[in-house]
């Protein structure tokens, strides 16, 4: 089995941008077009994706060519879809891009990984290493202390630090000495889940409320008024006035100035026992309490909050109350944002004739203009698009110009679809675009709303594409390659997954307006759709 990789490496701009290499057995079963893979290249490891496959054993080789097999596949879960290498390959063409500037854009940042060559002891041969050391030229023996030290080296380091020439002076008489071996390693990605260790409760139903209310009758056997806390934010945010001001952190727990000094140094082991399951009392009803799926408590702020020691923490987690577990924490763009939920409104005529052609029966397969006047009711049209998309089990793209997280745009479409949103463009964080696209591509999302960059979500069963105020210079890329306007990528993924496009305006271009035989894309022959005011001119 044979598979075209676009590599990493200098076919990114070269001309052959696919390169061929054997499929090793053991990999067969597993790979899949679209998958990130690691290949050799040269003398480096690189990073590539899996265009095509073929089962053909014979491919046409200059002499002395030999194809070499893909070293791993990095990730099993294929990081382009099929209809987007289908645009990646159509913007390419269109825009006169290297195939793998449009692949790479279609990724989040973070997600391609750097390779680098290193040195390394190819065995442990101390009668050897004793012979370099004594024979060898000063050069060969510093890297070899070097190299016993470290364990590796980076070539490239290597390079920095000796500069190109003695570099290569002294890698090559590493090389003819069979002491060392050069082989290549890919870094880990820069952006990654982000994973921190939190407490759970284990215990549920009718034994926990057997331990609760075991507890509640300890913690009763004594009268100190100790506080509990209602919600923990004051001790979670402390105020604080800056360095050289700052306040103490009040501490909730301490015994109220009312017990006199003199009371808590008399503590008796019935009131300490009792402080110790009022405070494990605490921290199991902060638990039951959290009812937002994103806020997790680590250990340390748990205690802190509940004013368990770790010695009554760690007692809970023998008692198997709780728990600790590395839980994946999601980076959400829109964490603290207001998000009002809203329900649909019912229709106006224009309106529903909109949605009729977008949706429903009128629908012909042409992209479809809608013209309606600031306040007319587009984006309700929008909503309700995307809602009959979702109903057949599809999803949605929206795409705004100017995205601002607070923009009303982003908040109602969220509020319509709440937890079923994701929201991708350039101001996200690596971390914050990571952990969205990863949504995105798992199905966990229904609509995603962006700028023009959202075009490339790997939405697994894409049904219908939105461009709000279509006639805003802000879809065209032109700080860089590809120089593509996202209306064009827009029209021409609609054509190859056969789903209506929708382009949204009070003012369209006149492109449109005009003559739609002159557009850009020859196959393009709207159905223009007007929700403007009936006006009668005197
Ligand atoms: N069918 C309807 N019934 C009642 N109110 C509606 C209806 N459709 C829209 N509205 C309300 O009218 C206002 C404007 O609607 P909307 O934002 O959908 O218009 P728009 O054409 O998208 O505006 P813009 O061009 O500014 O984006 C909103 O407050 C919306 O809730």
């Amino acid at each position: 089995m044979l598979a075209d990789v676009l590599t990493s490496a200098a076919s990114w701009l070269g001309e052959r941008s696919l390169l061929t290499y054997v499929v090793p057995e053991e990999l067969m079963a597993e790979l899949r077009v679209g998958q990130l893979v690691a290949v050799p290249y040269g003398e480096r490891l690189v990073e590539g994706i899996v265009w095509t496959t073929s089962q053909d054993e014979w491919v046409e080789l200059e002499q002395g060519e030999e194809l070499r097999p893909i070293h791993t596949i990095l990730d099993t879960e294929p990081a382009l879809l099929g209809h987007q290498m289908a645009l990646a390959q159509w913007v390419a063409d269109y825009y006169v891009t290297p195939l793998a500037y449009v692949a790479q854009m279609m990724l989040p940042p973070g997600l391609m990984q750097r390779s680098r060559a290193v040195l390394r002891l190819a065995a442990n041969d101390e009668q050897a290493i004793d012979a370099a050391m004594q024979g060898g030229s000063l050069q060969l023996r510093a890297l070899l202390g070097l190299l016993l030290t470290e364990g590796t080296i980076d070539v490239e380091r290597l390079k920095e630090l000796l500069g190109p020439k003695r570099a290569k002076a002294i890698l090559k008489e590493a090389r003819e000495n069979e002491l060392f071996m050069q082989d290549s390693q890919l870094d880990a990605p820069k952006a990654k889940a982000r994973v921190k260790r939190v407490v759970r409760l284990v215990s549920r139903g009718d034994a926990l409320q057997e331990w609760c209310k075991r507890t509640e009758e300890i913690a009763q056997r004594n009268a100190l008024p100790v506080p509990v806390p209602v919600i923990p934010d004051h001790i979670m945010q402390p105020k604080s006035t800056g360095r050289k001001g700052r306040k103490a952190v009040e501490n909730p727990w301490a015994i109220p100035e009312a017990v006199s000094a003199t009371a808590t140094l008399t503590l008796s082991r019935t009131d300490k026992e009792s402080l110790r399951a009022q405070h494990q009392l605490a921290a199991v009803d902060l638990l039951l309490h959290n009812t937002d799926p994103n806020a997790h408590w680590s250990p340390n702020a748990l205690c802190k909050a509940s004013g368990m020691t770790k010695a009554q923490f760690d007692q809970l987690l023998r008692e198997h109350i709780l728990e600790v577990v590395e839980a994946e924490l999601r980076r959400d763009p829109l964490m603290g944002r207001t998000v009002l939920p809203s329900q649909p409104l019912s229709l106006t005529p224009d309106q529903q004739h909109a949605l009729n052609c977008i949706v429903g029966d009128e629908y012909d397969l042409r992209p479809i203009l809608l013209h309606g006047v600031t306040g007319s009711g587009k984006t309700e049209v929008y909503l309700q698009s995307l809602a009959a998309i979702i109903a057949q089990g599809k999803q949605g793209i929206i795409l705004v110009p100017e995205i601002a997280l607070t923009t009303q745009a982003v908040l109602r479409v969220a509020g319509r679809f709440p937890d079923r949103v994701a929201i991708i463009h350039s101001e996200l964080s690596t971390g914050e675009r990571y952990d969205e696209w990863r949504r995105i591509r798992s199905g966990e999302v229904d609509v995603v709303i962006g700028s023009r960059s959202a075009l490339f979500a790997p939405l697994p069963n894409l049904g219908i594409i939105i461009l709000d105020e279509e006639h805003e210079p802000a879809y065209k890329q032109s700080e860089r390659r590809p120089t593509y306007h996202a209306r064009e990528v827009a029209l021409m993924l609609g054509n190859i997954l056969n789903i209506p496009v929708v382009l949204g305006s009070a003012t369209p271009l006149l492109i449109h307006s005009i003559s739609p035989s002159r557009s850009t894309i020859a196959w393009l022959n709207y159905l223009a759709v007007s929700m403007l005011p009936c006006l009668r001119l005197r």
